[in-house]
């Protein structure tokens, strides 16, 4: 089939800016290097391929990821068996889709003690992956929290074996915050099990009563954003836990009562305490279920912006979500924007992995963080989508204009309720590294007006995700 054929010829790719967009690790030069690594070499199955790793063996995995965060990010890292193994670029796409958030400026900065970027990673384990990569990366700081006592035990070791990292990153206990000791303080009780919860002595028994983020932040505290890879499983056997795969994981890092819709939600009633005290909240999301409604979710409570993306993960797909409550920067006003039927902008000087199905993919999450349905025709590169039975979707979207300069005439004309909006959105390649963004209102007796604001705003969201200057034109 057509579509089957451009999926692969155009599957979404890893960020831009990953170090290993361009240039995969080469298993053979780090076994050279790193002769630990040279074991778990396997001969590529394609004649003059590059060899390759049993990517089933946990110990090839781990191995994998110690030498590329020695390699490539001069961090020391281990993590006793079992322990869930993170994919060192994978992880890297959440901490650059984070730098592109903050980045945009949609959200404006909020003050901090220092000028650092300061992230809260929520759940950090023992790998404590994400203040590693991105304090070594971008020399972001970070408080990683936890609740076992393995995490907490092996996190803390990874930070104190990169004393270059050691002044960026805290772990927090999730269950003891204030507790400031670390491991050689005895705060990890040897008379708990390994991965038991970090203070069974607050008698806080099931997992999902321990606190996430709210009690876990101290007063005063203020962050960029808060991050998270949360459990996503509802039971053991959904995980599929298996002492033979590759990525380890243990019960307590795979499995929440309630999967992950409970623990992100758990977040974002917590970030309805805490609206002041994060510029963005995120989470990883897993299915694409989950994503429709913890957006709908977002939109009860009364964000003031959902942005969503889609990760690559290998053959799975995994979606970024991010929320805030602080008011936009961005200033838009309805009546300066043209109200046409039809518009169009053109991606130019795009990445060369860049192409119309993961464009395409990024429109469909914008609308649907929007709260809008969408319906993709992959043959012709299109997206339907509609706004009809969602003007309280499109409203709460559109109180993105609340800080506007318009007056209120204005501001009122935007905020009319809006009836029977529908429009296509296709997207075509003009020549390599360009693309032809185009929209037109399907029921012309819908607001033109709300079609040309909602395209302004997708057109900014795209050239901030894919572009990494702003110079373009609009046609
Ligand atoms: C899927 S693992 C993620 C580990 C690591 N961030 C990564 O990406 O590989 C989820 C982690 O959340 C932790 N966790 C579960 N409940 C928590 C809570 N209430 N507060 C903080 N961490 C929690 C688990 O112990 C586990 O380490």
């Amino acid at each position: 089939m057509l579509s089957k054929k451009r999926r692969r010829a155009e599957p979404p790719t890893i960020h831009p800016r990953n170090r290993y967009s361009e240039d995969p690790p080469d298993f053979a030069l780090l076994a050279s290097l790193y002769p630990s690594f040279q074991p778990f070499l396997l001969p590529s199955r394609r004649p003059g391929g590059r060899p390759t790793i049993d990517w089933t063996d946990f110990n090839a995995t781990r191995e994998l990821t110690r030498v590329l965060l020695l390699h490539d990010h001069g961090v020391h890292w281990w993590i006793p068996d079992g322990q869930l193994c993170p994919t060192v670029p994978n992880r890297s796409n959440y901490i650059h889709w984070l730098q592109d958030l903050l980045s945009s400026n949609v959200i404006p900065p909020i003050k901090n003690d220092d000028e650092k970027v300061r992230g809260f990673d929520i759940g950090t384990g023992a790998n404590c992956i994400y203040p590693l990569l991105g304090a070594s990366l971008l020399g972001w700081s970070f408080v990683g929290s936890d609740v076992t006592n393995i995490a907490l035990e092996w996190a803390r070791k990874n930070v104190q074996s990169n004393s270059h990292l050691t002044e960026l990153i805290e772990i927090r206990n999730a269950c003891d915050p204030s507790s400031s000791k670390n491991i050689e303080d005895g705060v990890m009780g040897e008379e708990t099990p390994e991965g038991s919860m970090g203070n069974p002595s607050m008698g806080l028994g099931c997992c999902s009563e321990l606190p996430v983020l709210a009690g876990v932040i101290k007063d005063g505290e203020k962050f960029d954003f808060c991050m998270c890879n949360p459990p996503f499983f509802e039971s053991v056997e959904e995980a599929g836990l298996n002492p033979r795969t590759s990525c380890g994981g243990t019960y307590e890092e795979m499995v929440f009562p309630g999967g992950e819709r409970a623990f992100i939600t758990r977040i974002i009633e917590d970030s309805l305490q805490l609206k002041h005290s994060f510029r963005w909240f995120t989470s990883m999301v897993g299915r694409k279920a989950s994503l429709k409604f913890l957006v709908s979710k977002l939109h009860e409570v009364g964000v003031s912006v959902v942005k969503t993306t889609e990760f690559v993960q290998g053959h799975t797909a995994r979606w970024g979500l991010a929320w805030s409550f602080l008011s936009p920067a961005k200033k838009f006003i309805a009546l300066q924007t043209p109200k046409k039927n039809h518009h169009s902008f053109m991606l130019e000087g795009l990445h060369r992995q860049v192409g119309a199905f993961q464009v395409l993919k990024s429109v469909e999450s914008f609308f649907l963080a929007a709260g809008a349905s969408c319906k993709s025709d992959l043959s012709s590169f299109s997206v339907n989508v509609s706004l009809m039975e969602l003007t309280e979707g499109l409203q709460k979207n559109g109180s993105e204009t609340s800080e506007s300069t318009a007056s209120p005439a204005e501001s009122n004309n935007f905020q009319d309720p809006v009836k029977g909006l529908s429009f296509r959105v296709s997207v075509f390649q003009q020549v390599p590294g360009t693309l032809l963004v185009r929209g037109s209102l399907v029921d012309k007796e819908g607001s033109a007006g709300s079609f040309s604001l909602f395209f302004q705003q997708l057109e900014d969201s795209l050239k901030t995700e894919f572009l990494k200057s702003n110079t373009h034109r609009r046609t």
